[in-house]
């Protein structure tokens, strides 16, 4: 075996195979470092549920707990021995090595890593100088002890063993021949990896290239990268670690983790699968990436990130008219990649910034064709650019921008009843706790005649929404399918006060669909009344309803 000189100065034996060409490993950490997030808090069956999420991805290792440390992943580990049926996966116990002065075989959270049953064990160890005498408080000769016998110990066992060097980064800057030899007695105890953690995330791109580099250089196996985000540079600076010759990338689903989170997963595997030829998931996994990202969201209860790389639903949405008008010839000319490839879908957004083409490529999305017809799409733009301008935000209201095109297209949009008048009014008893009360009364017109329909609420909005179903229920029985989900209010013209202009946006859910409307008016009960009955005419038009 040949041997390179590292810029570091050290020597050391060139490597048997050459893992930039290795295929890159995919390790996910989202139950481990990812659930060190500020505010979550999974259950064992989150975590089952999450897990096996990530097997259908399709990534090499998921990363369950730590056991022995926190009891319910103890119970992660022993249930997921008899419940999960991982197909692409190997799960990975994550632990630290012995304590200093123990030997392996002695320690009790040594002991519970192989008690996990899991075939891969991730050991967390010191590999900057400063940790080991200030944190750990022992020697540097007996932190490399901890490691190689701990390592040793567990691949005698027939584990896979995985050594994630805590602080590698900052500890090399500061002392690498004492950050090296850390790596290399993993090696040498028989460690499948190596990862190098950028534990506090203040690296940058280039000096993760030029560590990675002297690292390969230097050492003899595998290398991998775990990158925090608080630079901003995780996904860049695992990128710039496998362009260096790492062959093992650890992140999380969704960026989660603590502090700033970790590396993006998805967003790793998409640029190394898509733009640098690494295959990590196969074509299959990556499609399923926008899907996936979104059911582990709705495990951890944290809300989407709609601006997240690739799988947000902001990711391919497009807002101004010049984008829309070159993206109607190829959407090419304006994307990044085909959002297929990640199972993401192209949206139009139709806002004051629309042009013509906007139109056009919204309306094709909402299943007309609107191509030619310059009058009809300069008169819809004019009137949403007028309308934006009045208050109106379409971007965020899909359903009341269909019913403003249909009643350009056709003159008068959907017509399932017709309103005579509504009126509200709230009443206050004099007393202490007494319930202050809203009634509304709403008149209109359907094909079954006259209707005139009271309702009551906590709020006059309320009373409104009970007096406009209770009005159409009986010819439309259809609504009670409706439900309100979210009702929200904005102030525009903040600087007049009570006599500021209000925007209200409601969405509205049944068992298929979720649609937003929107309403603006000089008092938040009118804003309210034209988002409410937008919602019913959509969702109406959209259970195949016929006007009765
Ligand atoms: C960089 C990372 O994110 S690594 C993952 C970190 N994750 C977690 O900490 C979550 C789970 N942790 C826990 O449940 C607890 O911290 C436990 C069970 C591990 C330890 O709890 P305690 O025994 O009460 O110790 P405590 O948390 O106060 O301190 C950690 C101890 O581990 C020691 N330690 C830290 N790193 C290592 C290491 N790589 N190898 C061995 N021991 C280590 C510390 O020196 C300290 O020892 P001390 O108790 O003798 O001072
Ligand atoms: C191991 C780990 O989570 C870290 O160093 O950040």
């Amino acid at each position: 075996m040949s041997s390179t000189v590292a810029p570091s100065g050290l020597t050391r034996p060139a490597h048997a195979e050459d893992p930039a060409s290795a295929v890159v490993q995919v390790y996910d950490t989202t139950l481990r470092d990812g659930a060190q997030q500020e505010g979550m808090n999974l259950s064992v069956a989150d975590k089952l549920a999450i897990a096996a999420q990530l097997d259908e991805l399709g990534v090499g290792y998921i990363e369950g707990g730590w056991p022995g440390a926190i009891p319910k992943d103890t119970e992660f580990f022993a249930r997921a021995a008899k419940e999960l049926d991982l197909r692409h996966a190997r799960l990975a116990a994550f632990g630290s090595t012995c304590k200093p002065g123990a030997q392996p075989h002695e320690d009790a959270q040594v002991r519970a890593l192989v008690d996990s049953e899991a075939p891969v064990i991730t050991l967390v160890a010191k590999s900057d100088i400063r940790h080991v005498e200030r944190a750990l408080r022992t020697t540097a000769e007996e932190n490399l002890r901890m490691i190689g016998e701990t390592v040793r110990y567990l691949v005698g066992l027939g584990k896979e063993v995985v050594l994630d060097a805590e602080h590698f980064f900052d500890g090399y800057r500061y002392d690498p021949a004492y950050a090296l030899r850390c790596v290399q007695t993993a090696f040498d105890a028989g460690a499948a990896t190596v990862v190098l953690c950028d534990t506090n995330g203040g690296m940058l791109p280039d000096w993760v290239s030029q560590v990675v580099g002297e690292v390969r250089a230097a050492t003899t196996g595998r290398l991998g990268m775990h990158a925090h985000n608080d630079s901003g540079c995780a996904v860049a600076n695992t990128l710039a670690a496998v362009g260096a010759g790492a062959a093992h990338i650890q992140g999380t689903i969704n960026g989660y983790g603590e502090r700033t989170g970790n590396a993006d997963l998805l967003t790793c595997v998409a640029n190394l699968q898509l733009k640098l030829g690494h295959d990590l998931l196969g074509s299959d996994g990556l499609r399923e990436s926008s899907r996936i990202s979104h059911a582990i969201s709705e495990l951890t209860n944290i809300t989407p990130y709609g601006r997240q790389p690739y799988v947000g639903a902001s990711a391919f949405a497009h807002k101004a008219g010049l984008h829309a008008s070159a993206i109607r010839i190829d959407p090419d000319l304006y994307q990044h990649i085909d959002p297929v490839a990640v199972g993401n879908d192209m949206r139009m957004l139709v806002s004051e910034m629309a042009g013509r083409a906007s139109i056009e490529l919204k309306g094709r999305e909402l299943g007309f064709d609107l191509a030619g017809q310059s009058e009809l799409l300069g008169r819809v733009t004019q009137r949403v650019k007028d309308a934006e301008a009045a208050g109106y935000t379409y971007d965020a209201a899909d359903a009341s921008f269909e019913l403003l095109l249909r009643h350009e297209i056709d003159g008068h949009g959907p017509r399932f009843f017709e309103v005579e008048s509504w009126r509200t009014f709230v009443e206050h008893r004099p007393g202490v706790g007494a319930p202050t009360d809203a009634e509304a009364t709403v008149k209109l017109r359907t094909g079954h005649g006259r209707v005139v329909s009271t309702g009551e609420g906590n709020g006059p909005v309320n009373a409104l929404d009970d007096a406009l179903r209770r009005a159409l229920v009986s010819t439309y029985p259809e609504i009670e399918g409706f439900e309100l989900t979210d009702y929200k209010v904005r102030i525009l013209d903040s600087q007049q006060g009570t006599d500021a202009i209000i925007r209200v946006l409601i969405e509205t859910s049944d068992t298929v669909h979720s649609w937003s409307t929107v309403g603006v008016g000089p008092n938040i009960i009118e804003a309210s009344w034209e988002a409410l009955t937008d919602a019913i005419v959509w969702g109406l038009l959209h259970a195949a309803v016929e006007p009765r």
